[in-house]
């Protein structure tokens, strides 16, 4: 799914509006509606008491059209204008004045602190007090009002994103965002919903398709893309009947030192169960015994070190290398390295203590072959781009990071980011329980993997990404958060490939169950 800007967003109503012959007021009829649609579908007429919080532009447009079909369909609601400029759109103004055809308890204008209503905890509150039009952090008596809403335990039903945060753009003032239980977005996703700082406010959300023009969807460069399911599932190569090991590559990787051979356990089984043909595992001589009895189906080539990589020998031609879990930063080691990056001729999958050395040695950075997946976790990341001021200044020195050393960099987090050039790819898969020693260093396996089956390292690193949460997910509803532990990622990558293509249970089914 495409993430677009609070501008390409608002040059899409403006299209659509002149191509389709729509007005903005019917526009926002229709995204009102299926707000309210979708609070009828569940509250079924119930009367706890809702508040909807408007402001003047668009957004509280939204909310008044919600607020006139709960009116109309008997709910009991009261719709409160927080009346901080007397700027009203056009939208708005239609929308205040049709509110009071239907009822006689017109909108409270608030003006100040002194007019905020007395909210119960089990009330419901509405928020279209600032859509994606806010282009400064609300101040005065409307944060103090944002302040109120948050200090209130009632469900919180945001109209198109918490009111207080940009669609993308860096918050400016934390404090005076609201802390939304669900959020309806129109179209598409905000990108700010998917970053660590403002994903915080937004632990919920559904998209509400508006019908924006199509074309304008199409063919307008998103800022970034979210991979669910349905992009998932273009991603995946079939099997040929007659394909043979050899068809599927074989994956070198290069791990372990002493003391940290699981992380090589790890990356060796992930790259098998994630469908390479053959997988080496290249350690220090003292992990030969740890590798063929914790993997009998891998092959095992040793260091002339007892402890550590100094020296990289292998007499194949690797399809993919996953390099750098658990080996270390020292100086023979990231001698090792650099003659592996010169003489790679195939993009590598470069994690972990490859990242810390390459951080500490700039000069390696010169060798990576083209293309190569580096998949840094935060500490790692700020190791080699230097320190951000926030999500969005990280996003922009990863993208020219990645621009410059043509590689693809890959940031993981609870919302993993694959960024290549200019272009973000958003996962949408993985839980916190994956937050646990080692699940990284499945992740490196699962994309050289990927890459050792022919899938170009784009696609194995995006595909990667989203198979390594839904293992995670899967092995989560198993045995839970807390004890979730990197080798159930390993265990659950068969079921994520199966569940690929498996039917979603209905609601009909979630009845049944
Ligand atoms: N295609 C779609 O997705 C559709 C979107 N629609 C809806 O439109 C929404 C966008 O509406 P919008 O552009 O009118 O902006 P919105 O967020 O209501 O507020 C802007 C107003 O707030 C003001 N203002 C800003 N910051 C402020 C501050 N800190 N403190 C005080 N004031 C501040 C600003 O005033 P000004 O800067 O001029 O002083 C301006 O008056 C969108 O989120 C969605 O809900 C649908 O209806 C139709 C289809
Ligand atoms: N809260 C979370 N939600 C989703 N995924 C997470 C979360 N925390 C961690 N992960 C995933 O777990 C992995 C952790 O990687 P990393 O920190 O490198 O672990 P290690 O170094 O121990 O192998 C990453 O793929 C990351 O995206
Ligand atoms: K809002």
């Amino acid at each position: 799914m495409k993430l677009f800007s609070a501008a390409q967003l608002h040059e899409a109503d403006k299209i659509t509006t002149k191509k389709h012959g729509i007005t903005l007021v019917e526009l926002m009829e229709r995204g009102g509606t299926q707000i309210f649609n979708w609070l009828h579908h569940r509250m079924q007429g119930a009367q706890v008491p809702i508040h909807i919080f408007s402001g003047i532009g668009n957004n509280g447009g939204d909310g008044l059209v919600v607020g006139r079909l709960l009116i109309e369909h008997g709910y009991n609601v009261k719709v409160y204008v927080a009346n901080f400029t007397d700027k009203r759109s056009k939208c708005f103004l239609i929308n205040y004045d049709r509110i009071k055809t239907v009822t006689k308890d017109w909108p409270i204008l608030m003006t100040s602190a002194h007019d905020f209503p007395e909210i119960k905890d089990e009330d419901i509150i509405i928020d279209a007090l600032f859509g994606i039009g806010l282009n400064r952090p609300p101040e005065g008596w409307v944060k103090e009002l944002i302040q109120y809403l948050n200090s209130k335990k009632s469900f919180k039903l945001s109209i198109d994103i918490p009111s207080g945060m940009y669609a993308n753009k860096a918050l400016t003032d934390a404090e005076a965002v609201l802390k939304a239980s669900h959020t309806l977005t129109f179209q598409a996703p905000k990108l700010s919903f998917f970053l660590p700082e403002t994903g915080r406010f937004v632990p919920y959300f559904e998209v509400l398709e508006i019908g924006l023009d199509p074309e304008y969807l199409h063919t307008t460069e998103p800022i970034a893309q979210v991979i669910a399911k349905p992009e998932a599932q273009q991603f995946y190569k079939q099997r040929e009947k007659y394909a043979h090991k050899g068809s599927f590559g074989h994956t070198l990787v290069v791990a372990g030192s002493y003391g940290k051979m699981g992380a090589a356990v790890l990356t060796t089984k992930a790259a098998y169960r994630t469908g390479a043909g053959l997988v080496t595992a290249f350690v220090p001589e003292s992990g030969y015994n740890i590798l063929q009895t914790a993997v009998p189906e891998a092959m095992t080539l040793t260091d002339a070190e007892d402890d550590l990589i100094t020296s990289i020998a292998i007499d194949f031609e690797p399809s993919s290398i996953a390099v750098g879990m658990g080996i270390g930063t020292k100086p023979e080691t990231v001698k090792a390295l650099g003659k592996l990056f010169k003489e790679a001729k195939e993009p590598l999958v470069i994690d972990a203590d490859a990242l810390n050395c390459i951080a500490a040695n700039d000069e390696l950075l010169n060798h990576i072959p083209e293309l190569s997946v580096l998949t840094p976790h935060p500490g790692e990341l700020e190791r080699l781009i230097g320190a951000w001021t926030d999500d969005y200044d990280k996003l922009e020195k990863t993208k020219s990071f990645a621009k410059q050393h043509n590689v693809i960099v890959v940031i993981k987090g609870a919302n993993t980011i694959v960024v290549i050039e200019e272009r973000l790819y958003i996962n949408t898969t993985g839980n916190p329980g994956m937050a646990t020693g080692g699940s990284g260093d499945v992740l490196s396996g699962m994309i050289a993997g990927l890459i050792s089956q022919g899938y170009d390292p784009l696609i194995a690193s995006v595909f990667g990404v989203y198979l390594h949460g839904s293992a995670g997910n899967l092995a989560t509803q198993e045995i839970g958060f807390e004890a979730l532990i990197a080798q159930d990622i390993v265990e659950h990558i068969g079921p994520a490939f199966l569940t690929l293509f498996a039917p979603e249970p209905t609601e009909q089914d979630a009845k049944n169950a």
